[in-house]
């Protein structure tokens, strides 16, 4: 497995790598933990390549505490992957990625006004910036990203359509804690009281897929947030049920289409995400 920081050396490297055949690229903010090493496992499952990037993209970020305080640590992610079928790590600086600022502006529609987007405003087109240069740097044949951040998938697979890139968006199941919380890089930052009691969010969860028998969607919305709020660690930022397809709101459980049921929840300091199919 090689490291390499600047695109010059990526270039150089991956000239080399593509005469192999396809390349799996693996975008993550580091803090590597079991849900990013199933993205790395399925690339490596179909591609003879894998690309994985580790940068923590500060146009994403809208709260510069949450910038300051994302968890770093580049020595363990390499220790990690070395493990993996990652042939080439690719952490560049900021600098690198930003040599001039992106101005670019893009347009996801109803895609980015709701939960996350509205929630973390600008979040998907620094998203979008630091994505589309990565495909346009590394060129993968395939990209796997994980289902825990459901609205960035759909958001991802519009800015594949929107630039016509030749890359398939791989979607990966998300990968749970013994406990059912959602692995996270951020679930370093939970106290482990707190870590303990945020397993509570994926148990109401899975009660609510159960639940939409005997609950119209209004109510079944409803008594989520009651019973997590219930906890005096969780504070629901949102909880919403969307079609899966196009994340338009969810009326009645008759409607056509996969349903899916989106959370964020505030841990004390820390917000975690998660996410149910309900149907
Ligand atoms: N538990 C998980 N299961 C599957 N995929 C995951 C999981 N956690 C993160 N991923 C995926 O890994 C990729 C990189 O995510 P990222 O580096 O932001 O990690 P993260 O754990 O989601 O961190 P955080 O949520 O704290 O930002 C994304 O495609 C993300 O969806
Ligand atoms: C895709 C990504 C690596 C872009 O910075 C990030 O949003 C993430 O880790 O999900
Ligand atoms: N996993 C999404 C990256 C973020 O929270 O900014």
């Amino acid at each position: 497995m090689m490291l390499v920081k600047t695109k010059k050396e990526l270039f150089e490297k991956l000239q080399m790598l593509r005469e192999k055949g396809s390349i799996g690229f693996v975008p993550t903010m580091g803090a590597l933990h079991r849900g990013h090493l199933s993205l790395v496992d399925f690339a490596a499952r179909e591609n003879p390549v894998v690309v994985v990037s580790i940068f923590v993209n500060p146009t994403q970020f809208n709260d510069p505490d949450d910038l300051k305080r994302y968890p770093r640590d580049l020595e363990a992610d390499l220790e990690l992957l070395k493990t993996t079928g990652c042939n080439l790590v690719f952490a560049p600086e900021a600098a690198e990625m930003y040599p001039e600022p992106d101005t670019r502006k893009f347009d996801f529609g109803h895609l980015e006004q709701v939960m996350e987007g509205k929630h973390r405003p600008g979040h998907f087109n620094g998203v979008a910036q630091v994505v589309s240069k990565f495909f346009e740097i590394v060129q993968p044949d395939r990209a796997y990203f994980g289902q825990k951040d459901f609205q960035q998938l759909a958001v991802v697979k519009m800015l594949v359509r929107l630039l016509n890139l030749p890359v398939e968006i791989v979607a990966c199941p998300i990968i749970r804690e013994k406990s059912g919380l959602a692995m996270s890089s951020r679930n370093e930052l939970l106290s482990p009281e707190e870590r303990e009691n945020a397993s509570l969010i994926f148990d109401i969860l899975s009660q609510a897929k159960n639940l939409t028998g005997e609950k119209s969607v209004e109510g079944l919305v409803n008594w989520v947030i009651e019973n997590i709020n219930k906890n005096p660690f969780l504070n629901v930022e949102y909880f919403e049920v969307v079609d899966s397809e196009n994340l338009q709101p969810v009326k009645t459980w008759e409607e056509k289409g996969e349903k899916t049921g989106c959370i964020a929840v505030h841990c004390g300091k820390v917000r975690l995400i998660d996410n149910i199919v309900l149907n």
